[in-house]
């Protein structure tokens, strides 16, 4: 069940992707989640808005990680948390693409949520802003971040940093084609677990498109509505070379901390195992595009 990907060995095609302040799921936080990415042989992306610094997290443990990129106003806090990724450690980054806005997340609004502070972000950034009219994340994301982030920012980013740099967000052919074209060393395919904008297509539904335009030019990952092992199998034989996991890491996390979090890609590889074996795949190559059947070839099928 192992794959590689940008040349790193994991033990199956299921990798952790970044989610914002894993204290709120459990009082380890992000550095729980990283022994278990370790223990598990996977690699994990630590959010920008982590409750653990880059620091922290990078001597809990040392496994292979990547550090995702949210790219501030300030260029210069956001070259800064580049370099601190370089130096501990982080082997790629992977620019955050569609939160050039924070989404309208009506329940955050309602409770007034008020986001515990931003670990990485002490003493380089004020984050104290005022959220009497409603969430406290959307006011920091409207006054802090980028809305300007442009496809020659990646260009910019490229000469700060050695380290590759993989897009996040891509729900299109065109960005495919563009993203493998200025030659970035990954793309994600990603509507943000549609936390961003309402009726952006399934990333599932989007996949095969992306992964014919990049024409295996660079690896395509995929994230959203990952639940099962049988969605991994989906997944793969839709062209991705491995999937990242959100939401079930971070139940896991808030169950019962780092072995919460190994349970779930346990429980996920044991799935894909059973799957993969009733399929007749001995390895994760022989998953391929015959093993599933899209709404549209099954409507084809009809006629
Ligand atoms: C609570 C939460 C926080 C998130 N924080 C980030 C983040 O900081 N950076 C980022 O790029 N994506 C973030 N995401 C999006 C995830 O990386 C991922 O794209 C999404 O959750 C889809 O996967 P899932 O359906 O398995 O949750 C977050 C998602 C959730 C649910
Ligand atoms: C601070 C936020 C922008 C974190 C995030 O990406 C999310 O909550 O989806």
């Amino acid at each position: 069940m192992s794959t590689t990907v940008l040349g790193y060995n994991i033990s199956a095609p299921i990798m952790i992707a970044p989610t914002a302040l894993h204290k709120l799921a459990h009082p380890e936080g992000e550095a729980a989640t990283a022994r278990a990415a370790a223990a598990s042989k996977t690699i994990m992306i630590l959010s920008t808005t982590s409750s653990c610094t880059v620091e922290e997290v990078a001597s809990s443990c040392n496994a292979v990680r990547f550090f995702q990129l949210y790219v501030y106003k300030r260029r210069d806090i956001t070259a800064a948390l580049v370099h601190r990724a370089e130096k501990n450690g982080y082997n790629a980054l992977v620019l955050t693409v569609d939160v050039p806005r924070l989404g309208r997340r009506e329940a955050d609004i309602k409770n007034k949520m008020i986001a515990p502070r931003l670990k990485n972000l002490e003493g380089l950034l004020s984050i104290e802003v005022d959220s009497n009219s409603g969430s406290n994340l959307e006011a920091y994301a409207k006054a802090t971040m980028d809305a300007s982030l442009c496809w020659k920012d990646v260009e910019w980013l490229r000469s700060i940093t050695n380290m590759p740099i993989l897009i996040k967000g891509i729900l299109t052919r065109e960005d495919a084609i563009k993203a493998a074209e200025i030659g970035v060393a990954g793309i994600v395919v990603s509507n943000h677990g549609a936390r961003q904008l309402d009726y952006s297509p399934a990333t599932i539904t989007v996949l095969e498109e992306v992964v014919h335009a990049v024409g295996g030019k660079i690896p395509v990952l995929f994230d959203g509505g990952v639940r099962r092992g049988t969605d991994v199998f989906k997944a793969l034989a839709l062209g991705a070379q491995a999937v990242l996991i959100g939401r079930p890491v971070v139940f896991g996390l808030a169950a019962k901390g780092e072995h919460g979090v190994k349970r779930v890609i346990q429980m996920l590889k044991d799935e894909l195992e059973l799957a993969m074996a009733l399929s007749g795949c001995p390895s994760v190559k022989d998953i391929n595009r015959s093993h599933v059947r899209t709404e549209r070839e099954r409507l084809l099928s009809m006629l």
